[in-house]
């Protein structure tokens, strides 16, 4: 469990991170999403004791990431997937790791396993494609069986089967109760890798929201649906909610697919098409940060479409 709690943070008159709160509980995949420069790996910094906040507080496990018995065994972190010492192999590099946080030496052939890099752990960093850093970037993180993982941009460099790995690997960890934090500039990407996400810009938080909500709403909840009895239909609906094109099909605003259904067979009234509007995430995320004088700042705890 993270918790971050009225986090601020300026580098001289610029003010990077602005009264940040937000929690990230354990059991899913929580996205940080934001433009390049949005304060994401500042934050992340100060949740892992690497930058001082000017206020506020970010908790690991419920302390201060300096306050932890055993941090490496708590927390699991990649942060720059260029910072591993080039010379060294990937092998002693991990092995290094291991004997700095007292793990098992039997636990870097694991984590090298579990990335994929079983078979290169003898050769050097240097030699490393910017991806295969990554996935070590991401053995180290994993090398003290962590209960919380913060991955900052850990796409980055990933061929199309490294991403879809690293989905999977970030899903499997959540279902097994970890607490999984990653952070990505690209919203697209987001959308299948998170559950739930927290969007910051300019360092303030826009918004804190399962994905699927994130997107419904961004597409104001507009389903399409197509009736020879459309007229009928739109009659039942709620005034001001429905468009018709005159040729059998109405457009539906503020409500979702379920609910237009439910009102059809109220009324008896067949459906030849029912389908719902789901914006992209991108489309979503410019949506909530296009004015940012007054950002709409959400939570929709109680209408989770966590996955
Ligand atoms: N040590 C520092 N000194 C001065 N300014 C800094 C420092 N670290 C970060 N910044 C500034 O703070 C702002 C937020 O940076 P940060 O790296 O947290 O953003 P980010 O959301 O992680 O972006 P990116 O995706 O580009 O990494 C940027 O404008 C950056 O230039």
């Amino acid at each position: 469990m993270i918790e971050v709690r009225n986090l601020t943070k300026s580098y001289g008159r610029r003010t990077v991170v602005e009264d940040l709160t937000f929690t990230v509980p354990p059991g899913r995949v929580t996205g940080f999403l934001g433009p390049n420069g949005a304060g994401k790996s500042t934050t992340l910094r100060m949740i892992l004791g690497l930058d001082a906040p000017d206020s506020g507080a970010a908790l690991v496990n419920g302390v201060p990431y300096a306050a932890l018995a055993a941090p490496l065994r708590a927390v699991g972190a990649l942060l720059d997937a260029g910072a591993a010492h080039p010379g060294r192999s990937a092998r002693a590099h991990l092995s290094w790791l291991a004997r700095a946080g007292r793990i098992a030496p039997a636990r870097v052939a694991e984590v090298l396993d579990l990335v994929g890099l079983g078979g290169e752990g003898h050769r050097r960093i240097a030699e490393f494609s910017l991806g295969m850093r990554q996935r070590l970037g991401v053995a180290a993180a994993l090398l003290g069986d962590p209960g919380v993982l913060l991955l900052d941009e850990p796409l980055n460099g990933l061929d199309a089967e490294g991403i879809v790995w690293l989905r999977v690997l970030l899903r499997d960890l959540a279902a097994r109760g970890r607490t999984v934090f990653v952070s990505s500039h690209l919203m697209n990407e987001m959308e299948a890798t998170a559950d739930h996400v927290l969007v910051i810009d300019s360092g303030r938080l826009v918004a804190d929201v399962g994905v699927g909500e994130l997107t419904r709403r961004a597409a104001g909840g507009r389903v399409t649906v197509a009736t020879p009895r459309w007229a009928e239909l739109a009659a039942a609906l709620p005034d001001g909610s429905v468009r018709a094109d005159g040729a059998g099909r109405l457009t539906v605003t503020g409500l979702d697919a379920a609910e237009v259904g439910e009102v059809a067979a109220r009324h008896g009234i067949a459906l030849h098409e029912l389908v719902p509007h789901r914006s992209r995430l991108e489309d979503a995320f410019l949506d909530l940060t296009r004015d940012l004088d007054s950002p709409r700042v959400y939570a929709a705890a109680d209408r989770e479409e966590e996955r």
